[in-house]
């Protein structure tokens, strides 16, 4: 199950400091929108908020049309439909790849190991990792780390992905086989959000991009129209700002 994220005019600062300036976003079932931005834009603090990690201070955020924003309302079920993955994988160290991936859903929802077995067989299967269930995170790569982390949160049954820059802390030989499973995250019709640098990505695989500037959106569309005549020019200059 998918759903659509709508943000309109939110706001957020960390005391005096503006982070967020009026974010006006919707993401569609299945889409995967790329947030592009130099560091301290508000990528991440984008992402949070949509998570609920943050409070927002203004504006409203919409899951399948029901607001989620109000601060009055638990945010815990609210999270638990939007995955979110980060740069650092944050996989405990002292459990296997398969115990990493059941922890929430045996404590969130009371389920036993057998029972979850299944599915999370299925899902190493599909993100190529079959047979690293039983490894410890060191024993695994950062790209397979980082795939296990998108697995644990896949494991959730999330209706929304977010990504804050998730192939940033890996060697470049590794960055690939990542993307590869956020290709294939779309193409099962994910609704998604990828906070990234990986420009030949956004523009082969998003259904829009969005440039973030100084927590603003200053320029967004589908990579068609902004990576190419008349608004090359002005994707150029912007990219060569922040990259
Ligand atoms: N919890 C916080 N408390 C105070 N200030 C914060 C907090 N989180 C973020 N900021 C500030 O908000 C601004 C935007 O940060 P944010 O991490 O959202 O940017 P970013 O675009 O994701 O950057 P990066 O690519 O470096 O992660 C920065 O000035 C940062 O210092």
């Amino acid at each position: 199950m998918t759903a659509k994220l709508e943000l309109t005019q939110v706001w957020k600062s960390f005391g005096s400091n503006p982070v967020l300036r009026g974010i006006d976003l919707a993401v569609n079932e299945g889409e995967l929108v790329c947030l592009i931005g130099a560091s301290g834009s508000g990528k991440s603090t984008l992402l949070r908020c949509m998570n609920l990690l943050e409070p927002v201070d203004e504006g409203r955020i919409l899951l399948d049309g029901v607001e989620i924003s109000d601060p009055e309302q638990d945010p815990q079920p609210i999270r638990q439909r939007i995955g979110m993955v980060f740069q650092s994988f944050n996989l405990f160290p002292h459990m296997t790849a398969a115990e990493n991936v059941m922890l929430a859903p045996r404590r969130i929802h009371r389920l036993s190991r057998a029972a979850l077995r299944p599915e999370v067989e299925a899902l190493f299967e599909r993100f190529g990792l079959a047979d690293r269930m039983g490894h410890y995170p060191d024993q695994l790569s950062g790209g397979q780390q980082q795939r296990v982390a998108i697995i644990r949160a896949l494991a959730m049954k999330p209706e929304v992905m977010l990504f804050d820059e998730v192939t940033s802390a890996l060697d470049p030989e590794l960055v690939g086989e990542v993307l590869d499973a956020l290709r294939r995250l779309r193409a099962e019709g994910m609704t998604m959000v990828l906070a990234t640098h990986e420009m030949g990505f956004a523009r082969e695989a998003a259904d829009k991009v969005c440039f973030l500037d100084q927590g603003r959106i200053v320029e967004e569309g589908p990579p068609s129209a902004i990576f190419t005549a008349p608004r090359e020019a002005r994707t150029r200059e912007f990219l060569r700002r922040v990259l």
